[in-house]
């Protein structure tokens, strides 16, 4: 898909963005090229880090920083464990832009065209692959504190109610108006996942990730509900960045880790705090930063 970036203005600091305008979005990049530099802000990847993820993100070589408060249009993140920070560098000898920090729909009034700003961004600055990350509660019952598991489908439900970052007006530069997620999770990349994970004696898991709306965890009922449609592993965040990457034509590989485990039996319920889930992600989170790298090196783009 072609990138349709004629040259803009920049957007000023404090500049009303509306994340429906696409000439909106250009000078959202246009501001960004302003303050990193043109070449410094071409990408060739991009990365979204999930709750305490961000050690992907200190992984970046020759890093250079933008405080989302520097970028027109990006609210603040409000989630702790993403810090809000754009860097620009190099992984795996590839240009990259990260996002140590996203923006999940419970955040923003459920909006999720905001939301999904940055992946539109990210497109613009040149991204032809993404990689995404979130922290999720397994359901699948092979699933341990601390697995890996590649997305390989997923139920985005929040859109199936309505909430999708694609309704309203479609201004044709954005891509199509009907969108198919059929191959969401690129093929080959997990194929590329799985031999990296081999080699490094990894064991990784495959399976499908649910989007629910959050930002209350789910019931018992709830997750026998996720189980039953097929699901392995629940979160509250990346189908709606998925979405808009397809839209784009951008190639995703997505990957969650299993924080906690969750409870289908209300009598012997175990509590879920966000504490618990940053505390698994800080102990995997090296070892995850260490496997996306592994992965971006193999990477043809
Ligand atoms: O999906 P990420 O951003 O990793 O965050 C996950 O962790 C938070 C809940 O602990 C929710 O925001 C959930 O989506
Ligand atoms: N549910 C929803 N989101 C999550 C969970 C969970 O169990 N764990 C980490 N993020």
């Amino acid at each position: 898909m072609e990138n349709n970036n004629a040259p803009t203005h920049a957007a000023e600091p404090h500049q009303k963005i509306d994340p429906r305008n696409f000439d909106d979005i250009l000078a959202v990049v246009a501001s960004i090229k302003e303050q990193v530099g043109e070449e410094t802000a071409c990408a060739e990847l991009g990365i979204i880090c999930g709750s305490g993820l961000g050690p992907i993100g200190d992984a970046v070589e020759e890093a250079t920083i933008l405080p989302y408060g520097k970028i027109p249009g990006f609210p603040a993140t409000h989630v702790v464990g993403h810090k809000g920070n754009m860097i620009f560098g190099k992984l795996g000898g590839k240009k990259v832009v990260c996002l140590q920090g996203r923006f999940h729909p419970y955040e923003h009034n459920m909006d999720l065209a905001l939301c999904t700003l940055p992946v539109r961004v990210m497109h613009q600055l040149g991204i032809k692959i993404m990689i995404v990350s979130n922290a999720a509660g397994g359901i699948n019952t092979v699933l341990r504190h601390g697995d890996l598991m590649l997305i390989k489908d997923h139920i985005f439900l929040p859109a199936l109610a309505g909430f999708s970052p694609l309704v309203g007006c479609n201004d044709p530069r954005f891509g199509a108006r009907f969108v198919s997620v059929h191959d969401a999770y690129d093929k080959q990349l997990r194929q590329l996942a799985i031999e990296v994970g081999r080699k490094s004696n990894m064991t990784l898991y495959e399976g499908v990730y649910v989007m629910s709306g959050g930002p209350q965890y789910e019931s018992p009922a709830e997750v026998s509900l996720f189980k039953t449609v097929g699901a392995d592993a629940l979160g509250m965040s990346t189908c709606h960045e998925v979405t808009v990457a397809r839209q784009c034509g951008i190639k995703v590989l997505g990957f969650s880790l299993i924080t906690n485990i969750a409870n289908l039996d209300c009598d012997a319920s175990v509590e879920v705090s966000h504490e618990e889930v940053l505390d698994i992600a800080e102990q995997a989170g090296q070892r995850a930063s260490l496997f996306v790298s592994d992965i971006i090196k193999e990477l043809n783009i």
